[in-house]
């Protein structure tokens, strides 16, 4: 449906533009319109299909420029996501003058208590830091018109609840409150539509919880050989942009660390870091100055980065809905992403409920040899020396060049050039990660809907009902390299440049006589 339909002002419409969208999505064309007139709205759809400009664009046509108050409260569970929302409904309301500010933990709260002196007309925050705030009086929700939960259901868990409740009450009881999620399992629902008024359940169908464009894979292997699977499916793969999920913060430093030895691009974010450097390399990766983003389930959650173009579960979720989350921050936007999901033997029964859940069948996959990761960087390196070709001032190097074809043979200038921008992997740095006590044996029966809090319990949503789209079981293979995914061709090469590192092993330059 075309935006214009749905009751935007001028200002608004050209706002999408500038932004590249041209079609509103189902959940944007839904409820637009509902929440314009005012209505209370629980808002549900599949991971990256623009839920945030869902809300953004009524809340900005809503406020009133000329009041000074806090107007509209967008509550977000996690610092990053707090920030890229803060960011998003700013751009939308640039050409309006909208003032948007956020404030989230971890950062000086001096700063943030000065900027709210500009007093803005839309807070986006995180449950504690606001608070904090309103503890200090440096926020004020009194004249709060419209109030969103963003990722409603892990809000609402219990981590956040009694802030969440503290929160709400220093709201007016007349205002308008929005749920949003890709997930709302019922009994996470039954808390919110408490703090709401009649809401309507905007539930965009779709034959599964998670977007078609995502192609889900798992992995049997065990816990001690997935790092090695891992790398080499890197090398077959050759993402454009990867995020590797794991269990625990420990994780996280070990396979960073360990990729970084291996030359891959890699750093790691988790809770214990600071903001700051938490925000700089969720930067790092958004800008590709990254490859590879290493994080718990702190990265989960409505992070939006396009070029994503894989997610590796290097530790199967523990709760069904954490997987939807974690794979959909790829296949965003209309572009396609692979996932893939390492399960150890024992941990199969989570893998059938996370089926069940979704209603997508995950392929098995076999991890690839070391010949076909070797083969895989070698036709990476090929194309990244065809690019390199393509793109140098031959003359600027004509003379060296010419000195060196006098002293070696073209093939074995070409080869020591393949050799640096690939590693055979008998040579790889051994890298060990330290063992994880493994999930517990799974119980069944569809109730392991693992909320931190008393509102978990089973709920039977897939149940019988088992509608895969794809069905067939044979084990697949990663088949060369991976461009069907990428939305521009061009191979990065995926490791850190390793220039003058010297020979490796089993590789001589044979001088001409
Ligand atoms: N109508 C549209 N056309 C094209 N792109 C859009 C449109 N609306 C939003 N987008 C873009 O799609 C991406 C995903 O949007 P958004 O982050 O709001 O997804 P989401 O539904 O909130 O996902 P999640 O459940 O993971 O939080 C963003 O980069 C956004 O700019």
């Amino acid at each position: 449906m075309k935006f214009s339909e749905l009751g935007l002002t001028k200002a608004l419409l050209e706002a999408v533009e500038r932004n590249g969208y041209e079609e509103a999505t189902p959940i944007q064309a839904e409820t637009i319109p509902m929440v314009l007139e005012g209505k209370d709205v629980i808002g549900q759809a599949q991971t990256g299909t623009g839920k945030t400009a869902a809300f953004a664009l009524p809340i900005l046509q809503n406020i009133d420029r000329d009041d000074p108050n806090v107007q509209a409260l967008v509550i977000s569970p996690t610092r990053e996501l707090a920030i890229q929302t803060q960011e998003q409904i700013f751009q939308l309301g640039r050409e309006e003058h909208a003032k948007v500010q956020v404030v989230y933990g971890g950062a000086d709260i001096r700063r943030q208590i000065n900027s709210l002196k500009n007093h803005p007309q839309v807070l986006v925050g995180t449950p504690g830091r606001l608070l904090d705030h309103m503890n200090r009086r440096t926020v004020k929700l009194d004249h709060i018109k419209m109030l969103v939960l963003d990722e409603a259901d892990e809000m609402l868990n219990m981590g956040f609840l009694d802030d969440i409740e503290s929160i709400i009450k220093a709201t007016p009881t007349e205002r308008q409150t929005m749920l949003f999620s890709a997930t709302m399992p019922p009994e996470i629902k039954r808390v919110g539509v408490q703090f709401m008024h009649d809401p309507t359940h905007v539930k965009i169908k779709a034959k599964e919880l998670t977007t078609d464009l995502i192609e889900q894979y798992y992995v049997r292997a065990k816990d001690y050989e997935k790092f090695d699977v891992m790398t080499r499916m890197f090398d077959v793969q050759a993402p454009d942009l990867s995020i590797v999920f794991t269990r625990t913060k420990r994780r996280v430093d070990e396979i960073t660390r360990g990729l970084e030895a291996r030359g891959y691009n890699a750093a790691g974010i988790h809770g214990d870091l600071t903001q700051k450097s938490r925000s700089q390399i969720l930067n790092r990766f958004k800008h590709g100055k990254l490859d590879i983003l290493v994080a718990t389930d702190v990265a989960a959650r409505g992070i939006d980065v396009e070029d994503v173009t894989h997610v590796f579960n290097y530790d199967i979720p523990q709760d069904p809905d954490s997987y939807v989350h974690r794979v959909g921050r790829t296949g965003r936007a209309g572009h396609h992403g692979v996932s893939l999901t390492f399960v150890t033997p024992n941990e199969m029964d989570y893998l059938r409920e996370i089926e069940k859940l979704t209603k997508v069948r995950m392929l098995p996959l076999k991890p690839p040899s070391e010949a076909e990761a070797f083969n895989g960087q070698l036709s990476n390196a090929e194309e990244t020396v065809k690019n390199l070709v393509e793109k140098t001032d031959t003359e600027k190097y004509a003379d060296v060049a010419s000195k060196l074809l006098d002293q070696y043979e073209a093939v074995d200038l070409v080869a020591a050039l393949l050799n640096d921008l690939t590693k055979d992997n008998s040579n790889q740095v051994p890298v060990k990660i330290t063992p994880e006590r493994p999930l517990p044996r799974h119980k069944g029966g569809g109730g392991n809907r693992n909320y931190r809090g008393g509102h978990g319990g089973g709920h039977g949503r897939g149940g019988n009902n088992r509608r895969y789209g794809k069905s067939n079981d044979n084990h697949r293979r990663f088949g060369g390299s991976n461009k069907d995914h990428r939305d521009h061709g061009g191979s990065r090469d995926r490791r850190k440049s390793s220039a003058g590192s010297g020979t490796k092993h089993g590789f001589t330059i044979r001088k001409k006589d």
